[in-house]
């Protein structure tokens, strides 16, 4: 059978992209061959995906005909030396944050190679992927990356320069917006709820929230501006968020992921 989509990698991110492909029928898997050195992980990919699994990355690099990179960046450099004189000339798709085109194409000089970060909500659909390409791409290759991250979610095509700025967002986001829940669920738990029903309502709220602004299109300013009646409670919540620099301290965190992602990449 043909190894029509190829793992290096096979953790969080690399078994969120393979489970939403082979659920959705995009590839059976049989088609799918994944490589991590840790033989729990092997055995947990194989029995509940039906993928196949090896030890050896070169085996997936022959192979596949997408390869798609899913191992940290600190590894990249020696898996770069391990595939070095692999002859192939599958599309390579990197999810690795910070490590740059020039890098993946130095690796891989033979292939098409497009840089890619998606994020975990990719687990259920419901991911956001921003793509650049190398220079070996035809629309052909973008198309099917297009394809392949359409399937975990949305999909946009930015330059390469941008990248690192899309990890400090879409990429770091779902870790800062799951503390935000977890805190809303503490803040209902000082007052007064009991654990399961504040988590519930902080959940919810952050969920029914983005889904507002989503379809209505409404501004976040315009959103809070109907939340907040005069002299009401949300301006009194309000007042102690922009008391703690909230505001702040976001723009900060996507400002340092951002370049802890350029460092990553150095
Ligand atoms: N976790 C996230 O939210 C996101 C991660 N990424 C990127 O995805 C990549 C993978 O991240 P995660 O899936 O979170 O990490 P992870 O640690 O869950 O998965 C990495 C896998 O690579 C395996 N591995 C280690 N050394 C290897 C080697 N030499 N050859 C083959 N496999 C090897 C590990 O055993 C592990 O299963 C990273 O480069 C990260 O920057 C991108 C977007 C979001
Ligand atoms: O924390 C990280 O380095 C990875 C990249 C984006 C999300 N997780």
């Amino acid at each position: 059978m043909t190894i029509k989509f190829g793992v290096i990698g096979g953790g969080v991110m690399g078994e969120a992209l393979l489970s939403r492909l082979i659920n959705l029928g995009i590839y059976q898997g049989s088609q799918v061959l994944v490589s991590d050195p840790l033989p729990s992980r092997r055995s947990f990919l194989a029995e509940k995906y039906g993928v196949g699994v090896t030890g050896e990355n070169r085996e997936v690099a022959t192979a596949a005909e997408v390869l798609f990179l899913a191992i940290k960046p600190q590894v990249f450099a020696e898996v770069a030396i391990e595939l070095s004189d692999v002859s192939a000339s599958s599309l390579v798709i990197s999810i690795l944050a910070g490590v740059p085109l020039s890098k993946l194409e130095k690796a891989f000089p033979q292939h098409p190679v497009i840089r890619a970060m998606p994020n975990t909500p990719a687990t259920v659909g419901a991911g956001m992927s921003a793509i650049a390409s190398g220079k070996l791409v035809k629309p052909e290759h973008l198309e099917q990356a297009k394809r392949i991250f359409q399937a975990v979610g949305e999909v946009v095509e930015v330059p390469e320069t941008m990248l690192d700025a899309v990890t400090g967002l879409s990429g770091s986001g779902p870790g800062y917006v799951a503390i935000l829940i977890e805190a809303l669920s503490d803040g209902g738990v000082a007052a007064g709820l009991p654990r399961a029903i504040a988590f519930q309502l902080a959940l919810q709220t952050v969920f029914g929230t983005a889904q507002l602004l989503k379809e209505s299109g409404m501004h976040p300013a315009d959103l809070k501006d109907r939340v907040t009646s005069p002299g009401g409670t949300t301006i009194a919540g309000i007042a102690e968020l922009e008391k703690a620099g909230f505001r702040s301290a976001i723009i900060e965190a996507v400002k340092a992921a951002y370049r802890r992602s350029k460092e990553l990449g150095s």
